[in-house]
């Protein structure tokens, strides 16, 4: 049988999944490959990969893009690794540097920026300086005291919507195999289920509670509240180009 090909975060918020699949059954079927989601999703859209944890922000842009699992990278408040940070407060952002590794959180800044704070900011690439930055993943562990204004995206996105929200999910494009899919969420479950394990094994980073990081503040299950989310996000994201 050819190997199905998955591309997953290289991020402390995957260490759960990466735990189960490398004990699944189905680990010898899997040519498991870990990415920053940016690479993540320009892999499963150029078909590099059969299935990835792609930043929702690229569901539109993915071929045949169907979900194949009920576990994803989610938060319902405060994520703690998705921040604007910024040199003043938020109504007087003028400028707004995005990080290369994100799809997702790159988009969710500019829909709040325009749609909950009703600013109207100039996007700068690159080392360009600029008033605030997005900022994604482990590179934020421990470091919002370090800046004059922290916002987490997950806190304000709720405090906006009302909704919890859905980052990235296992995305295939193709049809994947219903007995691969169904070993698939096994193995994703005995990960969450072995959270304990996996933040023990994890290193300590001043200022942040890994514990507290995994166990209360990502919310992994793929619940209607999330999907809810996705479409009201994504519709947000068809606005900000009119
Ligand atoms: C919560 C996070 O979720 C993520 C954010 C993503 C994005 O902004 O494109 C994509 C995948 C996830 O890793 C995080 O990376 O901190």
């Amino acid at each position: 049988m050819e190997k199905i090909r998955i591309s997953a975060v290289s991020y402390t918020n995957t260490k759960p999944f990466i735990y189960g699949l490398q004990r699944a059954a189905i680990l010898d079927d899997m040519d498991l490959q870990l990415d920053i989601p940016s690479d993540c999703a320009a892999k499963l859209i150029g078909r590099q990969v059969d299935i990835g944890l792609v930043p929702v922000a690229v569901f539109p842009l993915v071929p045949e893009a169907n979900i194949v699992a009920d576990y994803c990278i989610g938060s319902d408040g405060a994520v703690n690794s998705v921040f604007i940070f910024s040199k003043v407060p938020v109504e007087q952002i003028r400028t707004l540097r995005l990080d290369s590794h994100s799809r997702t959180s790159n988009q969710l800044a500019r829909v709040l920026l325009r749609f909950y704070w009703k600013q109207e900011v100039r996007l700068v690439n690159g080392d360009t300086p600029a008033d605030a930055m997005v900022l994604i993943g482990d590179r934020t562990f421990g470091q919002a005291g370090n800046h004059a204004y922290a916002y987490d995206l997950g806190r304000e996105w709720k405090a906006f919507t009302g909704l919890p929200f859905l980052y990235a999910a296992w995305i295939a494009n193709r049809d994947i195999d219903a007995s691969f899919k169904a070993a698939f969420n096994a193995a994703l479950k005995y990960g969450l289920d072995h959270r304990k394990e996996v933040i023990t094994a994890l290193p300590d980073y001043p200022g942040f509670d890994k514990h507290d990081y995994l166990m209360h503040k990502l919310d992994f299950n793929l619940t209607n509240g999330k999907r809810e989310a996705m479409g009201r996000f994504l519709e947000y994201i068809r606005q900000l180009d009119d």
